[in-house]
């Protein structure tokens, strides 16, 4: 028998690629209303008009009717705090990848978010048991009830890119999470249309634990002059069947977020191997993130 997941509203926090494509997903396929928040204008401006046009092309295309369409995007509407989400019954987090800013954001969630919501984090690479610690109350012993009951509502959503095409979630259980929030979060996932992995809560799960150290390989030897940027990513394309080479998929992930994967690999195993590609980080440096920001080992307009 299948279970309910139970999910009246969503709150999704962090309108950027992957927040967006949640939104999309969760309003399309699971018919759930959602709250979008974002600490940028510009970003909810920009996903709002990102699911205007995918819901536009899915109608042209003859995928969708264009009543079901209207009717999706009459269910994601915006949120301009944490505080006004407070009655979801789950909320995604897809912030920018950066342990501090999420453990403050999962506190704040606990803090402000009916105390029985699901609260999931869309990480590539950091341990949600880290996350979850963050929701235990000052003074509570970390194996007592009230801990228990809040750190057991956090999990790993790990959505991929583009999040309406990419058929995937990889499901991470924290060592505190509940049966009950993985049976939930888990049909939730499906209800949005996808299928569902589970990986142990190790450094950039299953999925960048293999697929981060191979971008990072290939802007190695772009680095070291092996091969061009093109040779690297023909040799991908054409010789392995990849859809994209490294380097482009590197500037579709976003470079800001690999150097955190790549750098969450290299801290939280303490192996040399992981060494983030001194080229990626000076990408960052200079900006230079990838499709999203316009140029990265390639460039975009628009
Ligand atoms: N890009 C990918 O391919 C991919 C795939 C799977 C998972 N992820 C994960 O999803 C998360 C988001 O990635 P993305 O690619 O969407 O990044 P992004 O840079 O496109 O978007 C991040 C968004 O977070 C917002 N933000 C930052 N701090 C905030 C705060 N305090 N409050 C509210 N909003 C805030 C930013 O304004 C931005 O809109 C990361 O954890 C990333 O590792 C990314």
């Amino acid at each position: 028998m299948s279970i309910a997941h139970g999910i009246k509203r969503l709150g999704v926090l962090g309108a950027g690629q992957m927040g967006t494509g949640i939104a999309f997903v969760s309003a399309l396929h699971a018919k759930v209303p959602v709250l979008l928040h974002d600490k940028s204008a510009h970003q909810i401006s920009k996903g709002l008009s990102l699911i205007d046009k995918l819901l536009a092309k899915d109608v042209s295309k003859g995928r969708l009717q264009a009543s079901d369409a209207a009717d999706a995007r009459a269910r994601i509407q915006t949120a301009d705090s944490v505080e006004a989400m407070r009655d979801v019954d789950m909320v995604v987090e897809a912030v920018s990848e950066n342990l501090d800013l999420k453990r403050a954001i999962f506190r704040e969630f606990a803090a402000k978010i009916r105390p029985d919501a699901i609260l999931a984090t869309n990480t590539s690479s950091i341990s949600i048991t880290k996350i979850a610690g963050a929701v235990i109350p000052e003074g509570e012993p970390a194996a007592g009830e009230v801990a228990k009951a809040v750190s057991g509502r956090v999990v790993g959503l790990h959505f991929f890119n583009p999040v309406p095409v990419m058929k995937l979630v990889e499901l991470i259980s924290a060592v505190q999470t509940s049966q009950d929030t993985l049976n939930r979060s888990r049909a939730f996932a499906e209800a949005c249309g996808k299928e569902v992995a589970t990986s142990q809560d190790v450094p950039g799960f299953v999925s960048n634990a293999l697929l981060m150290p191979f971008i990072n390989e290939a802007i190695m030897c772009l680095e070291k002059g092996v091969a061009t940027r093109d040779d690297i990513d023909k040799t991908f394309r054409l010789g392995m069947a990849h859809p994209m080479g490294p380097l482009q998929l590197a500037d579709f992930i976003g470079l800001d977020t690999c150097l955190s994967i790549q750098q969450t690999l290299y801290k939280g195993t303490s192996d040399s191997k992981y060494r983030p590609s001194v080229l990626l980080e000076r990408m960052v440096d200079a900006q230079y993130l990838g499709k999203k920001s316009g140029r990265g080992f390639y460039e975009y307009n628009n």
